[in-house]
C-alpha cells in the first residue's frame, strides 16, 4: 500500500477572536495523514473537531504551528481537499448532474471529460438515474450522495467529511456508511471524517482520533481494522465481537458520555 505522507500538522493552536479573551480552539496539535487513512475524529462537543477540519480544508488559518499539504503551505481552499458537510448545500438551480460537473467545468476540462467523469461518480453514487434532476425533488440521503459526487468529482488528494450522516435517519445512515467504505476500499481514497458515532468511527476507521475538551488537543489514537477483518457479505455491516465492544467502551470514557 502507498503510505505517501499527504497532510503534515505540528504544533497547531488556533485561537479565535471575540469581543472579550481569545477563544482557544485547539492546542498544539500534532498530526500525519497518509494516502488510504481513514481518519474518524470523535471528542466532546465544541472540543474543536470542525476547526481541525477547517484548518485542513484552508477554511481556517492557524495561529500557531504549521500545517503543510504534499510538504507546501495551505493559503486556502482549493480542489485537492474536498468537504461535505452535513447539509448536502447543492446549487438548487442546477440539476444533480450539473451540481456534479461544477468543479469539473471550472477546472477547464474537455466537456466529453466533464460528462465522464460525472457520470462516474454519479454511477458510483447510485444516483445516475436522477441526473436531469434538480435537488429540491431528492431525500435527505440522495442529497448527500451527490455531494459526496461532487466532491469527488474533482478526485481530491483528501476527502473532508464533517458529521455527513448527523441528520440522516438510522437505516440510510447505515447505507451511507457502506457505500462511503466500498468507495474508500475500490479507489483507495484518504478520507478525514468527523463523527459523533463511536460505531460509526469503529466501522469505517482506520485511525480513530479522540480530542479532549475544548481547547482541543489529540489525547488518544487508535489503530483499527474492524472495517477490513469482519465486514458480513450481506449486510455490509461490521461484526461486532468482544474487542469491538471493549475498545467502544475506552472510547466512550475517554469522551466522558
Ligand atoms: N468563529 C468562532 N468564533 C469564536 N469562537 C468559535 C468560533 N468557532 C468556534 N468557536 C469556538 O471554538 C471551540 C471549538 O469549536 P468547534 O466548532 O471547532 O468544535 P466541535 O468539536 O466541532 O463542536 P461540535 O461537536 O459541537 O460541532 C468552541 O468553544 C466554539 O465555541
Amino acid at each position: 500500500m502507498n503510505n505517501e505522507l499527504i497532510i503534515e500538522i505540528d504544533n497547531l493552536t488556533v485561537d479565535y477572536p471575540t469581543d472579550n479573551e481569545p477563544v482557544r480552539a485547539l492546542d498544539r496539535v500534532d498530526l500525519k495523514i497518509c494516502q488510504h487513512d481513514f481518519i474518524c475524529v470523535l471528542g466532546p462537543s465544541g472540543c474543536g473537531k470542525s476547526t481541525l477540519l477547517n484548518v485542513i480544508a484552508g477554511f481556517t488559518q492557524p495561529s500557531d504551528g504549521t500545517f503543510l499539504m504534499h510538504g507546501q503551505p495551505v493559503a486556502g481552499p482549493d480542489r485537492q481537499r474536498g468537504v461535505v458537510f452535513q447539509s448536502a448545500s447543492l446549487y438548487p438551480w442546477m440539476s444533480v448532474r450539473k451540481n456534479v460537473e461544477f468543479g469539473p467545468k471550472i477546472k477547464g476540462l474537455p466537456a466529453t471529460e466533464i460528462t465522464r467523469i460525472a457520470s462516474h461518480y454519479l454511477e458510483q453514487v447510485h444516483l445516475l438515474e436522477v441526473a436531469d434532476q434538480p435537488p429540491f425533488q431528492l431525500s435527505g440521503g440522495m442529497k448527500q450522495r451527490v455531494a459526496l459526487a461532487r466532491a469527488l468529482a474533482n478526485e481530491p488528494a483528501i476527502l473532508l467529511l464533517d458529521e455527513p450522516f448527523g441528520a440522516l435517519d438510522a437505516l440510510t445512515r447505515i447505507h451511507m456508511q457502506q457505500l462511503v467504505r466500498k468507495i474508500w476500499q475500490q479507489d483507495q481514497n484518504t478520507i478525514f471524517m468527523i463523527t459523533h458515532d463511536v460505531d460509526e468511527a469503529l466501522s469505517l476507521g482506520t485511525r480513530l482520533l479522540v480530542m479532549s475538551k475544548c481547547p482541543g488537543t489529540i489525547i488518544q489514537e487508535f489503530s483499527v481494522d474492524f472495517c477490513d477483518r469482519a465486514i458480513d457479505e450481506h449486510t455490509g455491516r461490521v461484526h461486532v465481537d468482544a474487542d469491538y465492544l471493549a475498545l467502544r467502551e475506552e472510547i466512550l470514557d475517554l469522551i466522558d458520555v
